[in-house]
């Protein structure tokens, strides 16, 4: 069987306080972009990995679909498998790519096999593989609070815009992001500007929180952030811990146009909602 893991970006992301096991409270809208991987599950004489596409960085042994396997596996008799996949969607670029191939692995598999599975069980196996990848297992536009495991439905409505993604090949660890950040309480929270402004109004009031201590390091981002409203877009942003800007821009703006407007050493990405 095949699927398409598809990226997502933040809308908007408040770190608001540091937990005691090490992780942080964030509150941020997570949303689907159809930036896609291509991952295929076939049973096999034995259950292998094998990547194409963009290099993935660390022991194949340890990617996050084989971890996902081995722990359905253990609980849920499965056949071996070998996992395939396409890598497409930028690595370590806060569109978190390989937490939904490590969802859309649990998803796969439940299906393939017949394991019935409820949304709630594979949400709770996502959150074992890392605290972006069970958004992945509803996929749909959501406020994400707590360690970014916990949902509540949001009135965000794009539709008549336009995103364009851009990647500017830089690598920024995640862990590294949360270390460098000062948390706070917001004076407006994402969900409150999410649903009370219109879209034009989000610029100065919907910020990333990690854009503050990553653009000094990065001026780079920082630029790419700025270019992305000199071409137009009503709102523009960093996802999640980078490097990625999204633009979001009006129905109407030529899109593909814009697009060429970027550097060709970056990846980017243009999508309809
Ligand atoms: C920042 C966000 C925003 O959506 O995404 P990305 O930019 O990575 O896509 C997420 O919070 C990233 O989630 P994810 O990349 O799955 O992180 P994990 O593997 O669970 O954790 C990696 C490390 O990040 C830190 N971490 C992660 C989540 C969180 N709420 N607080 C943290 O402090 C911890 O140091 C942890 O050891
Ligand atoms: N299938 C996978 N795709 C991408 N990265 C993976 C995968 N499996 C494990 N990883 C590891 O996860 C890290 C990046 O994860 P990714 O989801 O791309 O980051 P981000 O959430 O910042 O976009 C890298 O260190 C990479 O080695």
């Amino acid at each position: 069987m095949i699927s398409f893991p598809n990226a997502k970006i933040n809308l908007g992301l408040d770190v608001i306080s540091r937990r005691s096991d090490g992780f942080h409270n964030i509150s941020s809208v997570f949303l689907p972009v159809d930036w896609k991987d291509a991952l295929e599950i076939v049973p096999a004489a034995e259950t292998t990995f094998e990547s194409y596409g963009i290099h993935i960085p660390g022991n194949p042994d340890s990617n996050l679909c084989l971890k996902a396997y081995h722990l359905l596996a253990k609980d849920y008799p499965m056949p071996t498998v070998r996992i395939i996949l396409e890598k497409i969607i930028p690595i370590g670029a806060g569109l978190g790519g390989g937490s939904a191939d490590a969802s859309f692995t649990l998803k796969l598999l439940n299906e393939q096999f017949d394991l019935q599975l409820e949304e709630a069980a594979l949400e709770s196996y996502a959150a074992r593989l890392g605290s972006d990848c069970p958004f992945f297992i509803k996929n749909q536009p959501i406020l994400a609070t707590g360690t970014g495991i916990t949902f509540e439905s949001v009135n965000v409505d794009l539709l008549g815009y336009q995103i364009l993604l851009v990647n500017p090949n830089i690598h920024i660890g995640t862990a590294e992001a949360y270390a460098g950040i000062s948390p706070r309480v917001p004076e407006l929270s994402v969900k409150e500007i999410i649903e009370n402004y219109e879209i034009k109004a989000w610029k100065g009031l919907l910020k990333n929180d990690f854009e503050a201590s990553i653009f000094p390091n990065h001026p780079e981002i920082s630029k790419l952030k700025e270019d992305m409203y000199k071409a137009g877009a009503v709102y523009a942003s960093m996802s999640g811990s980078g490097a990625t800007v999204y633009g979001i821009f009006e129905g109407d703006q030529k899109i593909e146009q814009i697009k060429e407007g970027f550097s060709d050493s970056y990846l980017k990405h243009s999508s309809l909602l």
